[in-house]
């Protein structure tokens, strides 16, 4: 029997990126009203690695963690790899808890070299950039704490406007997650569980950002071991990366399957990894 409420409302849904773009007050005041380009995003052969080194270069349902330590750099990493996955023609659909939208479109600018604290943007070439970031096909969602199930759903909505390439969720820890379950680690586990079966539903990479624990005074193993019984208790996950950093010197350790680390060096005014010196 219908509601008496009537359907219920579309869900919002991931924001497209050029929409996000519109609303940042910087690029108003640099006088750049965006427009999405016909030219696509140039993707530098090193993020191009990135996003294989993430998925293992398939583009089937699986799911991936990317786990380190806070600030090491996880979403700027993440945001490297969906920019790549988004300047084809699927969908990528980001969601993001720790930080808003608009935020997450500051980061992209930056990494694309013109953050918006910057006279860059006032640049003649500033605008074609801009106007190139608006043509990804990312789609933003930065609502508060959504459970797997209206991750879901926005997630097939989004698969069934065009297709779906990636999904990425910054970050898991933060979902809102069963609270019937005895403890906070049973909780995760049974969020991964069913996020493992989302990215096999829908057939789509979908790449969850963890957090280890800081180093506690007094502990001597710092930063904690890719030990993957720690990492992903139940072999929930198909893919564990760790992200390891010291100041600009930063590592990949592909840990299931084990595969060679990637060395890499982190751009902290371009809040992004490049090759680390002496490497392609
Ligand atoms: N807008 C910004 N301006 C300056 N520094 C930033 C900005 N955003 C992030 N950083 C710095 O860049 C580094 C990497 O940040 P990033 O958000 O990618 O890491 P993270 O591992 O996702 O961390 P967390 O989610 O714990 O903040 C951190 O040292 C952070 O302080």
């Amino acid at each position: 029997m219908p509601s008496p409420l009537g359907p219920p409302p579309p869900s919002r849904g991931p924001v497209p990126i050029a929409t996000i773009l519109s609303t940042l007050p910087a690029l108003e005041r640099a006088g750049i009203m965006v427009q999405a380009s016909r030219q696509p995003v140039s993707r530098s052969p090193f993020d191009e690695s990135l996003l294989a080194a993430a998925t293992g270069d398939r583009t089937q349902g699986q799911l991936i963690l990317l786990t380190g330590q806070p600030g090491t750099g996880r979403t700027s990493l993440a945001l490297q790899i969906a920019t790549v996955a988004a300047s084809r023609d699927r969908a990528v659909a980001w969601f993001a808890h720790d930080r808003r939208a608009d935020q997450v479109a500051a980061h992209l600018l930056a990494q694309a070299g013109l953050p918006t604290n910057s006279s860059m943007l006032s640049r003649p070439a500033a605008r074609a950039t801009v106007e190139r970031l608006a043509a990804l096909t990312l789609r933003i969602d930065d609502q508060p704490e959504p459970a797997v199930d209206a991750v879901r759903q926005r997630c097939a909505e989004v698969a069934d406007g065009g297709g779906l390439a990636l999904v990425v969720i910054d970050y898991v820890q933060l979902m809102k997650l069963d609270r019937r379950a005895p403890s906070f680690e049973a909780a995760l586990q049974l969020a991964k569980q069913d996020l493992r079966a989302m990215s096999r539903a829908l057939d789509v990479p979908v790449l969850i950002i963890g957090s280890q624990r800081r180093q506690q005074p007094g502990e001597t193993q710092s930063p904690p071991g890719p030990d993957l019984q720690r990492l992903d208790p139940h072999s929930v996950c198909d893919r564990v990366l760790v992200l390891q950093r010291t100041g600009e010197a930063g590592r990949l350790l592909i840990v299931r399957p084990a595969e060679p680390a990637i060395p890499m060096r982190f751009d902290p005014v371009g809040l992004r990894f490049e090759p680390a010196a002496g490497v392609a």
